[in-house]
């Protein structure tokens, strides 16, 4: 009997209709790996996808990066909780009391999703960051936002996986990270900056990576998921 391991791989949704997401979901299966519905895909189709998408039994990442007052914040944690989602998350720029608010209204729950924090977008370098203000190193942010997560109780953090390693070392092997900004050999890195392999991020000890373009653009986006879960499960020791 093949027993099929939960895959690594998130798969990002980013379409523009129903449609086009379903029909790219059609010869996928659970096992093959989950799915993330953001912006574009939420704002397009809403919650009915999201719950058709669950009762295909696939664990869905909900990443609308939720930033607002505590108050509102944490009211949405629990709505977008009722679609039964894996996994959501909030900006952790939005700062400690609007994580603290939105863990203890999931912790209300009986079974509550992941909740993860957002911590420096992985199309941002070090001059963009800057930009806003922010007078560190990408990395460096990255590090002190999963601090301020870790002490509001998260789950983990979205981040590059370029700093996976230094943060698995500080928060230890139960904090998981989530990281886009993933590229597979060859692939065009677009509007990302920080950017590794699939098995490189593996190899430095990410949780899930998420991948979109480089899967939903390609003309075989069938050999490109199972290259990858071929690459993730294949690691050197
Ligand atoms: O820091 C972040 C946070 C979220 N994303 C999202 O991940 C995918 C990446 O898609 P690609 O096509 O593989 O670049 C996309 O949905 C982003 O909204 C991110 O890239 N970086």
């Amino acid at each position: 009997m093949e027993i099929k391991m939960s895959s690594k791989l998130i798969v990002a949704l980013d379409f523009s209709s129903a449609d086009q997401a379903l029909e790219f979901v059609n010869p996928l299966s659970p096992p093959d790996c989950k799915l993330k519905v953001g912006f574009e895909l939420f704002v397009s189709a809403g919650p009915d996808l999201v719950r058709t998408l669950t009762g295909k039994g696939f664990d869905i990442f909900l990443d609308l990066k939720f930033h607002d007052i505590p108050n509102t914040v944490a009211s949405v944690c629990k709505e977008a909780a009722k679609l039964d989602v894996w996994m959501m998350n909030v900006h952790a720029s939005g700062g400690l009391e609007m994580m603290y608010a939105a863990h203890a209204a999931l912790s209300e729950l009986a079974c509550p999703p992941k909740l993860i924090a957002v911590s420096v977008l992985t199309s941002m370098n070090d001059e963009q960051l800057q930009e806003t203000g922010v007078d560190r190193l990408a990395k460096d942010q990255v590090f002190h936002l999963a601090g301020l997560a870790k002490q509001a109780g998260l789950d983990g953090m979205v981040c590059s996986a370029q700093e996976a390693k230094a943060l698995r070392q500080q928060f230890g092997d139960e904090f998981l990270l989530v990281t886009p900004g993933i590229r597979p050999v060859g692939a065009e890195r677009g509007d990302q900056s920080r950017v590794m392999t699939p098995r490189d991020a593996i190899q430095e000890g990410v949780d899930y990576i998420v991948v979109g373009r480089p899967i939903t653009q390609s003309s075989t986006p069938l050999e490109i998921i199972r290259q990858i879960n071929a690459d993730l499960v294949h690691q050197p020791v």
